[in-house]
């Protein structure tokens, strides 16, 4: 991959030597994270894990432009932030979706703000074509009332990709859901960046899924001053399937790997909530479920649908595609 990039596409986002003190009204202010560095290529996903309250969700939110830091610097295509922006999206572990719409208009909100240009019919398009790679085609006109947790998720991680973002960033995005729909989401997610190359960064307590989900995994020492602890190259080619992942040789050493760093994070007096680490019966058990749970992504169609997936006129283009 690495080699058909340009030098800003290889350091498509750079963190560089973050910090971030909160204040604290009993002293001094606590610095929570203390020089966090991280690069990543252009289309790559990488999933943060740490223990609970290291300031993974600390990291994110400076990176969404969200959360001022306290130091150091982070650039997105070579530009340095200096606040939120469409080109990064944000998927929180409620999807956050408003009540009096339906999930296509909640998508709309944001096609009509990063598309202003394309006429109402190509923004619906797209609208459509996000909700549909998420296996929504037939709830277009549901309210939020109307839908599962699972199915509201959908539609937020929807709106993030319709925004066509330079980075997704999810934050647990999965936590509130049953073991099969948060599967069944893992598998819709990849899919759609398989196919978008958006580069991602994916907040996570749950080890099988960075594995599943990642090109690295980047495991945080435990707080305060918290900062990369140790990345870990995920070697399966991608697109993914989760069967041929779990039976892979390497997978078993991978998982020990992670496993090993974050006891060692906790014995080093990590916080007491452990990782996610209790679903890998679960998951076996599951594979063979899910693979009869898959959703076709449909066939990408109409002119003003492959224009705006052209992302190359975008970049090129400033923020806005040519013709969308
Ligand atoms: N606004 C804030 N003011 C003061 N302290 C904060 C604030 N936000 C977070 N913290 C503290 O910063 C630390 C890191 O919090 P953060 O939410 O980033 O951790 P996390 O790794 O995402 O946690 P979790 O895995 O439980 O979601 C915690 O000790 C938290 O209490």
């Amino acid at each position: 991959m690495h080699k058909t990039l340009t030098p800003t596409d290889r350091r498509y986002v750079e963190i560089f030597n973050l910090t971030k003190a909160y204040p604290n009204p009993y002293g001094e202010a606590v610095r929570v994270i203390d020089g966090f560095n991280l690069v990543m290529p252009k289309g790559e996903v990488v999933s943060i894990i740490g223990h609970s309250g290291c300031g993974k969700s600390t990291v994110l939110t400076m990176l969404a432009g969200l959360n001022e830091t306290s130091g150091g610097s982070i650039a997105v295509a070579g530009r340095e932030i200096s606040g939120p922006g469409p080109d990064r999206a944000v998927v929180f572990q409620a999807p956050c979706l408003l009540p009096w719409m339906t999930s296509l208009q909640n998508v709309l909100l944001g096609v009509d703000r990063v598309y202003p240009h394309g006429t109402k019919a190509e923004r619906r398009q797209i609208a459509e074509y996000y909700l549909s790679a998420v296996g929504l085609a037939d709830s277009l006109h549901k309210f939020p009332r109307e839908m599962s947790g699972g199915m509201q998720q959908r539609v937020g991680i929807a709106r993030a990709i319709a925004l066509k973002p330079r980075v997704l960033l999810l934050d647990e995005p999965f936590g509130r859901l049953d073991s099969l729909t948060r599967m069944d989401l893992q598998e819709v997610i990849l899919r759609v960046l398989d196919r978008e190359r958006i580069t991602t960064l994916l907040i996570t307590h749950d080890i099988d899924e960075a594995i599943f989900m990642s090109d690295r995994v980047c495991m945080m020492t435990s707080g305060p001053k918290a900062r990369v602890g140790k990345l870990l190259d995920i070697p399966f080619e991608r697109p993914r399937d989760r069967a041929t992942v779990l039976e892979h040789s390497s997978y078993y050493d991978l998982r020990v790997e992670l496993v090993a760093f974050l006891e060692e994070q906790d014995h080093r007096g990590g916080k007491s909530k452990q990782p996610r680490d209790d679903n890998w019966d679960d998951t076996m058990h599951l594979v063979e479920a899910m693979s009869a749970t898959q959703h076709d992504v449909p066939a990408l169609q109409g002119e003003a649908v492959a224009s705006h997936l052209d992302s190359g006129s975008r970049e090129q283009g400033g923020r806005r595609p040519q013709r969308v």
